[in-house]
């Protein structure tokens, strides 16, 4: 076995190239054998394979930094650095992060999750090295999927200046987690149907030297006027009209042709993109069929590619996709809008019954916030359907051109709270804060499956900014018979007591309940109220909980600062000081990657915890 050779960084480098295929067989069964197990993301890392080894034999790590954009497909470079002992424990609680990690590994040159950020932090390094007078590579791997965010863009702009080796490589698999769409996908597929441009200079040098009456010095000048062989065979070279060099496109599957490659990139004075064109799941049949499903998989039969775990029951994101699909035939001016997410925010089924009304932006959250705003200005009623944590990228645009407008654009915010084994990156911990903050947001969350549908439906009759945000995973089908109809900004008594009252947010409805029960078992009689509205906060019925209890304990699974408990605080000291406000939250931390349940006990927001907490609180 040639893996056994490999124990750390640079191993790699006493294995000859030829071994290099028997190398990259046994890295995919690795990754096989154990993602079939653990989950993760399969396809991209079957995919970058043999671009990580090349990768490995020509730079030095760590001295060299690779970043990975997105870094869902670094786990060959996490078993070229020695950490294949830690795949067992992927993504699990205090076990080896999916993405790359400073704290985990030298090795590791750039915290990652989201997408689009490797070049900008490529030029930071470059810019880093040249002012300190150090010598090392700076390396930005990008996937095609990635290069349509505008991030890459602006990086991109300010990379061309550079006038020191900095080597940008973009992994073009024709793939996102979706197909790639948009005018660039376009692009790209135009250079991979030319011939190799690399060679295609060469050849075209060599012709032209064979033509008589055309000389060296000739062919030379030919080569450098602007109109130049490139412009003539291959139109609108992007990358070298801004100034960055072109090399490419070259199999990511042929170790020996990326090494030429790679260091031919390394004696370029400047910027150099690598364009190099690999297969999404390659090696393994299912994930080749279809390497949209096996982009982020969970443990699945290796045979068959078939998941081990039954589908359970229905999740929050097969509701909304539900009852966006019933908008598409009664509210025709319903309209859908992705960042490049149409599996995971469940818009696959409205794209395929509603084609015309369905919007996949590609990797760009700031667009696709802008874009509803001039979709609502024209007559439209946009669904920006978006995880948390990347919203967060378009703050600016929610604020300056949705809220400030005040337009009717309903967000519907998916993966909000503790999402689990994507880790830090990925929990969306923060949409509450940073929504409910904004002047004209309307904020809800729903406390089970028919709620959702309920404020899905209230918010396309509502006029303005609206967001519902509701979690990863099962979707709770308790409490069916509480279905009072929604009134704006008013919350649901759903058990009527005294003394203590609980008032979790959404999910934590759900937990709120477990709680009301625990405090029965000794004989109390708390109020269990579901908040529904994050903002406007339901100030009446704080006001008449002020009656007659002691105590209020809001729940929530967004951080405490700036969340609902925050603001119920702030309002009880300044109207009702003498309640005492418990607030049930996540802590002022990013938190790491591990399952929701062990993730939500080690924070405090679980069932157990939050009883304990009252008991501490509460003197009778
Ligand atoms: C800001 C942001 N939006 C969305 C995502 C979700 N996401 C993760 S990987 C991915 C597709 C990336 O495609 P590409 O860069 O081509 O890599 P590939 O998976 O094809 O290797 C998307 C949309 C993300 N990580 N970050
Ligand atoms: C890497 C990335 O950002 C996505 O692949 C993400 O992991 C998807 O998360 P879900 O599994 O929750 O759809
Ligand atoms: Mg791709």
């Amino acid at each position: 076995m040639l893996l056994e050779q490999i124990k750390k960084e640079n191993d790699i480098k006493r294995i000859p190239p030829e071994n290099f295929p028997q190398l990259a067989q046994e890295i995919r069964e690795f990754l096989l054998e154990h993602l079939s197990r653990t989950g993760g993301h399969l396809a991209s890392n079957l995919g970058a394979v043999e671009l990580t080894m090349a990768l490995h034999y020509v730079f030095d790590l760590p001295k060299d930094k690779i970043i990975w954009d997105v870094g869902h497909q670094s786990y060959t470079h996490k078993i070229l650095t020695g950490r294949k002992e830690g795949f067992d424990e992927l993504r699990k609680f205090g076990g080896l992060s999916g993405f790359p990690k400073r704290s985990e590994s030298s090795c590791d040159a750039y915290d990652t999750g989201h997408s689009s950020t490797s070049i900008s932090a490529g030029v930071g390094y470059v810019s880093a090295r040249d002012l300190s007078n150090e010598d090392y590579r700076v390396v930005s791997v990008i996937g095609d999927g990635a290069l349509t965010g505008g991030l890459a863009y602006e990086a991109l702009n300010n990379a061309a200046q550079l006038k020191r080796n900095f080597i940008i490589v973009l992994n073009d698999n024709k793939m996102s987690i979706s197909e790639n769409v948009g005018g660039i996908s376009q692009y790209l597929s135009n250079l991979r149907t030319a011939d190799s441009y690399t060679g295609l200079k060469t050849e075209v040098k060599r012709t032209l030297n064979k033509v008589p009456g055309i000389g060296p010095a000739m062919v030379q000048r030919i080569h450098k006027t602007k109109d130049s062989i490139k412009q003539l065979f291959i139109p609108g070279m992007f990358f070298e009209d801004m100034g960055i060099k072109y090399l490419g496109p070259i199999s990511g599957h042929d170790c020996g042709r990326m090494i030429q490659v790679l260091n031919e990139a390394r004696k370029v004075e400047g910027p150099v993109l690598v364009h190099v064109l690999t297969e999404k799941g390659r090696g393994y049949e299912p994930a080749m069929r279809h390497p949209a499903r096996f982009h982020g998989t969970a443990a699945f039969d290796l045979e068959h590619g078939i998941p081990l775990a039954n589908r359970g029951k229905a999740n929050y994101t097969d509701i909304f996709s539900t009852v966006m699909r019933k908008f598409g035939d009664r509210e025709k001016k319903v309209v859908a809008v992705t960042a490049a997410m149409p599996d995971g925010t469940g818009l696959k089924r409205f794209r395929n019954m509603f084609p015309e009304r369905f919007f996949d932006v590609g990797i760009a959250e700031e667009h696709a916030v802008t874009f509803a705003a001039g979709l609502a200005l024209g007559g439209l009623i946009p669904v920006v359907a978006v995880y948390s944590s990347f919203l967060q990228r378009a703050m600016d645009q929610v604020i300056e051109d949705v809220c400030l407008q005040n337009l009717h654009v309903i967000f519907a915010v998916d993966r909000a709270g503790i999402v689990g084994s994507d880790g830090e990156t990925h929990q969306g911990c923060f949409d509450l804060s940073y929504l409910s903050m904004i002047p004209n947001m309307t904020v809800m969350a729903p406390k089970n499956k028919w709620e959702l549908s309920d404020m899905m439906k209230f918010a396309v009759r509502h006029n303005g900014p609206i967001a519902v945000r509701y979690p990863r995973g099962a979707a709770y089908d308790g409490l069916e018979e509480y279905r009072e109809p929604m009134v704006y900004g008013k919350s649901e008594m759903i058990y009527k007591g005294k003394d203590i009252a609980l008032l979790p947010v959404g999910s934590m409805v759900k937990t709120g309940e477990e709680v009301y029960h625990l405090l029965k078992e000794e004989e109390k009689n708390p109020t269990l109220v579901n908040a529904r509205f994050v903002k406007p906060l339901d100030t009446k019925m704080l006001d008449s909980l002020a009656d007659d209890h002691k105590m209020i304990v809001t729940m929530e699974e967004n951080v405490k600062s700036g969340g609902f408990g925050s603001a119920v605080l702030a309002y009880m000291h300044e109207r009702h000081p003498q309640i005492r406000v418990v607030i049930a939250a996540v802590p002022d931390a990013f938190i790491s990657h591990g399952s929701p349940d062990v993730l939500k006990k080690e924070v405090g927001i679980d069932a157990l915890s939050i009883y304990k907490k009252i008991k501490e609180a509460y003197k009778g």
